[in-house]
C-alpha cells in the first residue's frame, strides 16, 4: 500500500518555485516538458510518480501537487521522478515534512510492473537529494498556509432579465465549488436577495442542481433591484454576504447588474468602513473579508457586453426569434405579405441583426447603425420592392425595439409597417415580446454557461488581492478573462458613442463578427442593388460544392456566398451532386438570386452531395473546370472536403487549370477536419442531441432509476460525443480519444449505484450515457448496458437509444446560418483578393485558359515559374478558414495536411475540446467519486 501525499502549493509563483527546485536537482526528461512550458496552466494538474524499488519489487507513490484546495486531479500531463537505487517510503516522507502536508491514505496498488518504457529507469533523485529539497517545500507550504488560511464561501445569483443558460451556469458555479472543497450559496432574486440577505441566502449541495441544464430561466430567481442602485442597498449586501461568511461572489448578469457588481466591488472597501463605523462588525470580524473577490458571467438575451462574443442566453434568444419568423415566412408567402417583427435587444442590435442574416431578412433597424432620418423611408421601399421585383413573395424587417435614426429618434415597428403600406404591401407588425427569453437553452449557450461557470470558480481560487475582478468571457472559440472594469467602461462607451451620434465609433465597440456580420448583412442584401459591382475585367466565376455527409449548414453557406457573388457581379456556379455528378454528368448550375434566396433555413444539400473523390477521375474535373473558366472553388465539406481540396493541388502540376484559390469551409456534425476547431453544422447537430438527449433523460427520470447509453455518430471523433455529455449532464462519455477499459465502466456504475443511493426517489434521477460510435470495437453500445445492467441487481434498469442520421439533418440553428454567412462571404472574399493582388502584381497568365495561372513552365530553362511571386503564395491558395482559440485564419492545406491531419483516423492530431471532458467528469461527479474512493480506504 502506497500513500498519496499532496502538497499545498496555491499560486503559480510558488508551484514554479517548487517546480524550479525539482527541475535542478532531477534532470528527467519529463520535467524538460514543464520547463519547456512552464506558464502552462494547467500547473495544478500535475503528478509526480515515485517509482521504488524494494527487496526488488517496484512499487508506486504518488505525489500530487495541487492548489491549496487540495484538488488532487492526476492527468494525463503527469511528470515522473524516477529513483532507482534509494529507497523512499512515504511514510518517511510524511515524518520528515511534518503536519503541514496533508496525507490522504489512497487506495492505489502498488504497480508491480517494471518501469514503462516512457520512463527508463533514471537516476535522478536519491534519498539525500529529496530530503535537501524537504525545507524549501516546507518553507514554501508555510508561506502559502499564511495567504490562504481559509475555505473559501462562494456565493452566486443571477440578476437582470433572466437568460437561458442561467441555470447552466450556477450549476457549474456550484459543482465546481464543492469540487473543489469550498462552500457555495446561492443568492435568490439577484441583488434583492443580497439586500434582503437571511434565507435568501441559501447553501447549496451538489443534489440541489440536479437536472438544471434542461430548465429555461433561472431557477434561483432574478429581479430588477432598485434598492442596490442605492449605496444603502449595497451596504445591505455587503452586511449581509460577511455575517454570512461569504468571501466571493459571482454575479451573472447584463450589462446593468456587472455595472452594479463593478461599483459594488470599487465600494467595497469603504461599505466595510461604514458597517464597522455603524457597530455591525468589530476591525476584527471584517478583517478576513477585506478582499471579496467578485466574478461576472455575462447572462442576458441582449448580448450587449462588450468583452465577450456571446453571453449566455443570446443564442438561445436568437434560436427562438428565427424560429418564429421561419413560421412567419410560410403565412408571409402564402398572402403575399409584409412582416415587420419586432425583437427585445434594449440598446443593443445584436439580435435583430443575427436575426436579419439567419432569416433572410430584407432590412433591419439596429442602434449601432441608424439609417439617415428622413432617407431611411425610401431606401427600405427600393429593397423590398427590388427583391419583389427579382421573384420574392414575401418581405421580411427585422425592428430591434432599441432602434432609432441618426438623428436619434426611435423607430418602431409601426412607422416601419406605415412605410411598406405606402408602396402597396399588404403589412403586419408581430412583436415578439417575452417568448424570445423562454424556453430551454440551446446547446451554445449549454456549454458557454457550463465551461464559464468553471472558469468562474478558477478565478477565485486563484485571485491574489492584486488581481483585479474578472469578466469571463468567450472571444470565437476560447474562454477568455478581462478586467470587469474595463468591459463595463467599453459597454457604456458603446451607449456614450450613439448619444454623441458617433456611430461608426459605436459599432466599431462591438465584436469583430458583430461588425463583419453587419458589413455582411447590407452588402448582400440592403447593396445588391448594382452599386457594389467590380469592373467587367475583376467578375470572376466561382464554383461552390459539397463534398461528404449532409449537415444543416450547406444550403445557409452556399446561399451567401451566391448571393454576395451577385452584389459584385460575379457568376456562383453550383455543381450538382457533388465530384461525382461531375465526373458524370457534369451539371453545372449558375445560381440565381431567386435560386438560393430561400436557403437559409434549408438543412440538407439543394445541390447534392456525396463522398466521391477527385481522384475518381481528374481528367474529367480538370475538363469542366476549363470549360466555365472557374477563377475559384469553395468547397464546402468536411474530411473528404479537406482531402478533395489536397488532391486538387496536387494535382496542378498536370493540370494547370486547378492553379485557382481553393477553399475550404469545413462543414461536418463531427467537427473531425484537421487545422481547425470549429466546423459548421456541428452546432445544429448538437441541438438536435440536447433534444434528444433531454427527451431521453426525461423517459429515464419518469421511469425513475433508469439509465441510457446513448450512442451518437462522429466517427473517429469524440467532438461531438463530449460536447453532447457535457451539454446533456451525462454521468459518463466515452470517446475514441480515451481509451475505454473495462474499469471504467466499473467505475461508472460505482458512480451510479452512489447517485440512485442517494436519490431517495427524487424526480430528476434519469441518468444518460454518452458513447461515440466508434469509441471501442469491444464495449459495444448494447454490451456496456448488458454490463451496466448486469451489475445493478435490479437496482435499477439499463436502456440503450440510438439517434443516428437525425443527427445530419434538420433546420439549420441559428449559430450554423450566421457562421455560415460570415464564413462564406470571406471565403468569396479571399477569392477576390487573391485574383485581384494576381493582377496588380501583373501576373503572368501564359499558357492558360485561366485568368489566374499560378505558374507556368519557362519554355527555354522548363522551370517551374510562380506568377503570384513565391511557392509560398501558391501554397496559401489552397487552404481551409480556420478557427483556433481566439483566432480566424486561412490555413494551407499543405500544411495542415503535413502538420495537423492524422489521415488514417480522419481528423486532426489536436485533441482540441480535452478540457471538455475534463470538466464533465468533474461536473457528473466522477472525479469526487474517485477521490472519495481513494479517501475512504
Ligand atoms: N448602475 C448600477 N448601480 C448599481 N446597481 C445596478 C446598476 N445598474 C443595474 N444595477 C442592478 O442590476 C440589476 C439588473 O440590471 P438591469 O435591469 O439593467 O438588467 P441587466 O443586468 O442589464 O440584464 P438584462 O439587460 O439582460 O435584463 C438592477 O435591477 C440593479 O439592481
Ligand atoms: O422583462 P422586462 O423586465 O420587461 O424587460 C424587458 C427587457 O429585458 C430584456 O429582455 C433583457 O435585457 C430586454 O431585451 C428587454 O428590453
Ligand atoms: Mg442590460
Amino acid at each position: 500500500m502506497s500513500d498519496l501525499i499532496t502538497f499545498n502549493v496555491p499560486d503559480k509563483e510558488q508551484f514554479l518555485k517548487v517546480v524550479d527546485y525539482y527541475s535542478k536537482n532531477a534532470s528527467t526528461t519529463q520535467f524538460d516538458l514543464l520547463k519547456q512550458d512552464p506558464n502552462h496552466k494547467e500547473y495544478r494538474f500535475v503528478s509526480f510518480d515515485f517509482s521504488l524499488s524494494q527487496d526488488s519489487k517496484i512499487s508506486k507513490t504518488i505525489i500530487i501537487l495541487t492548489n491549496h484546495h487540495k484538488q488532487p486531479l492526476t492527468s494525463s500531463r503527469s511528470i515522473s521522478l524516477y529513483t532507482d537505487n534509494d529507497l523512499i517510503l512515504a511514510s518517511s516522507f510524511k515524518d520528515i515534512l511534518g503536519n503541514s502536508f496533508s496525507i490522504i491514505k489512497s487506495s492505489y496498488k502498488p504497480v508491480m510492473t517494471p518501469l514503462s518504457p516512457l520512463s527508463p529507469s533514471l537516476s535522478s533523485m536519491n534519498l539525500n537529494q529529496l530530503k535537501s529539497a524537504i525545507p524549501a517545500i516546507k518553507d514554501i507550504n508555510a508561506k502559502l498556509m499564511e495567504t490562504n488560511p481559509k475555505k473559501k464561501k462562494i456565493a452566486v445569483m443571477t440578476s437582470g432579465g433572466d437568460s437561458p443558460g442561467m441555470n447552466a451556469a450556477v450549476r457549474a458555479v456550484v459543482r465546481t465549488a464543492i469540487y473543489n472543497d469550498c462552500d457555495v450559496f446561492a443568492v435568490k432574486e439577484g441583488y434583492q436577495g443580497l439586500v434582503d440577505g437571511g434565507d435568501s441566502i441559501q447553501q447549496m449541495h451538489w443534489q440541489d442542481v440536479r437536472g438544471y441544464l434542461s430548465e429555461g430561466g433561472t431557477l434561483i430567481g432574478t429581479a430588477r433591484c432598485m434598492a442596490f442602485k442605492e449605496r444603502k442597498g449595497r451596504k445591505l449586501g455587503a452586511k449581509h454576504l460577511v455575517s454570512k461568511g461569504i468571501d466571493a461572489l459571482v454575479v451573472c448578469g447584463g450589462d446593468g447588474s456587472l455595472t452594479g457588481a463593478d461599483l459594488f466591488r470599487a465600494e467595497w472597501p469603504s461599505l466595510l468602513e461604514e458597517l464597522v463605523k455603524d457597530g455591525d462588525f468589530t476591525e476584527e470580524q471584517i478583517k478576513p473579508y477585506k478582499n471579496m473577490s467578485i466574478v461576472g458571467l455575462v447572462g442576458s438575451i441582449d448580448n450587449d457586453m462588450s468583452g465577450t462574443d456571446s453571453t449566455i442566453g443570446a443564442y438561445s434568444a436568437l434560436e427562438r426569434i428565427v424560429e418564429m419568423v421561419d413560421y412567419i415566412d410560410a403565412t408571409a408567402k402564402s398572402h403575399s405579405r409584409a412582416f415587420v417583427v419586432e425583437v427585445m435587444g434594449r440598446h443593443c442590435g445584436w439580435l435583430a441583426l443575427m436575426a436579419g442574416i439567419a432569416t433572410g431578412a430584407d432590412y433591419i433597424f439596429i442602434p449601432e447603425r441608424p439609417p439617415k432620418a428622413g432617407e431611411w423611408q425610401q431606401e427600405l421601399k427600393d429593397v423590398c420592392l427590388r427583391h419583389r421585383q427579382k421573384g420574392r413573395r414575401n418581405n421580411t424587417v427585422i425592428v430591434a425595439e432599441g432602434a432609432i435614426d441618426d438623428q436619434l429618434n426611435n423607430i418602431t415597428s409601426e412607422d416601419v409597417k406605415k412605410v411598406l403600406v405606402e408602396i402597396g404591401l399588404d403589412t403586419r407588425v408581430t412583436i415578439l415580446g417575452h417568448v424570445q427569453r423562454g424556453g430551454v437553452a440551446v446547446a451554445h449557450d449549454r456549454w458557454l454557461a457550463t465551461l464559464q461557470g468553471v472558469d468562474a470558480v478558477k478565478a477565485i481560487l486563484e485571485m491574489t488581492p492584486e488581481t483585479p475582478s474578472p469578466l469571463i468571457g468567450i472571444e470565437e472559440n476560447k474562454i477568455i478573462r478581462m478586467p470587469l472594469v474595463e468591459s463595463v467602461k467599453l459597454t457604456k462607451s458603446v451607449a456614450e458613442a450613439i448619444e454623441k451620434k458617433d456611430f461608426d465609433l459605436a459599432i466599431s465597440l462591438r465584436d469583430s463578427e458583430f461588425i463583419d456580420s453587419y458589413n455582411n448583412f447590407i452588402q448582400t442584401t440592403v447593396k445588391d442593388d448594382g452599386s457594389q459591382l467590380v469592373s467587367e475585367e475583376e467578375r470572376l466565376n466561382i464554383a461552390i460544392i459539397h463534398v461528404g455527409a449532409p449537415t444543416a449548414a450547406l444550403n445557409p453557406a452556399t446561399r451567401a456566398a451566391a448571393l454576395y457573388c451577385q452584389s459584385r457581379g460575379h457568376k456562383a456556379f453550383g455543381v450538382m451532386n457533388g465530384f461525382k455528378g461531375l465526373i458524370q454528368d457534369g451539371e453545372i448550375k449558375e445560381l440565381s438570386w431567386l435560386d438560393v434566396e430561400d436557403w437559409h433555413n434549408l438543412g440538407g444539400s439543394e445541390i447534392g452531395t456525396n463522398r466521391t473523390m477527385p481522384s475518381e477521375d481528374l481528367g474529367s474535373i480538370a475538363y469542366q473546370f476549363q470549360k466555365y473558366k472557374f477563377d475559384g472553388v469553395l468547397i464546402i465539406g468536411g474530411f473528404e472536403g479537406l482531402q478533395a481540396v489536397k488532391q486538387l493541388k496536387d494535382a496542378r502540376d498536370l493540370y494547370p487549370v486547378f492553379n485557382i484559390p481553393l477553399v475550404l469551409i469545413p462543414s461536418t456534425i463531427s467537427n473531425n477536419v484537421p487545422g481547425t476547431e470549429y466546423s459548421l453544422g456541428a452546432d445544429t447537430c448538437l441541438n438536435t442531441l440536447v433534444s434528444y438527449t433531454d427527451s431521453v433523460k426525461q423517459s429515464a427520470s419518469a421511469s425513475r432509476r433508469r439509465v441510457f447509453v446513448v450512442e451518437v455518430q462522429g466517427g473517429n471523433c469524440g467532438y461531438i460525443a463530449s460536447y453532447t455529455g457535457l451539454v446533456s449532464g451525462a454521468v459518463s462519455v466515452y470517446t475514441p480519444e480515451r481509451e475505454l477499459r473495462l474499469q471504467d465502466i466499473q467505475e461508472d456504475i460505482s458512480l451510479l449505484k452512489e447517485n440512485f443511493k442517494n436519490d431517495q426517489g427524487e424526480t430528476k434521477s434519469g441518468k444518460i450515457l454518452i458513447r461515440n460510435e466508434l469509441c471501442s470495437d469491444v464495449y459495444t453500445t448494447d454490451l456496456i448496458a448488458n454490463i451496466i445492467d448486469d451489475a445493478s441487481n435490479k437496482k435499477f434498469g439499463v436502456r440503450t437509444a440510438v439517434p443516428g442520421h437525425v443527427q445530419q439533418g434538420g433546420t439549420p440553428s441559428t449559430k450554423d446560418r450566421v457562421v455560415a454567412s460570415r464564413f462564406a462571404v470571406k471565403c468569396v472574399k479571399f477569392i477576390e483578393e487573391f485574383n485581384h493582388s494576381l493582377k496588380t502584381n501583373g501576373a503572368n497568365q501564359e499558357g492558360s485558359d485561366s485568368k489566374v495561372l499560378r505558374f507556368y513552365y519557362d519554355k527555354e530553362t522548363g522551370k517551374k515559374i510562380y506568377t503570384c511571386g513565391s511557392e509560398e503564395l501558391e501554397n496559401q491558395s489552397a487552404c481551409v478558414i480556420c478557427i483556433n482559440g481566439t483566432q480566424l485564419s486561412f490555413k494551407p492545406i499543405q500544411k495542415i495536411w503535413d502538420e495537423e491531419t492524422n489521415e488514417k483516423l480522419r481528423k486532426g492530431t489536436v485533441y482540441h475540446w480535452e478540457e471538455i471532458n475534463q470538466v464533465s467528469d468533474m461536473i457528473s461527479g466522477r472525479l469526487m467519486l474517485r477521490r472519495e474512493l481513494l479517501n475512504e480506504n
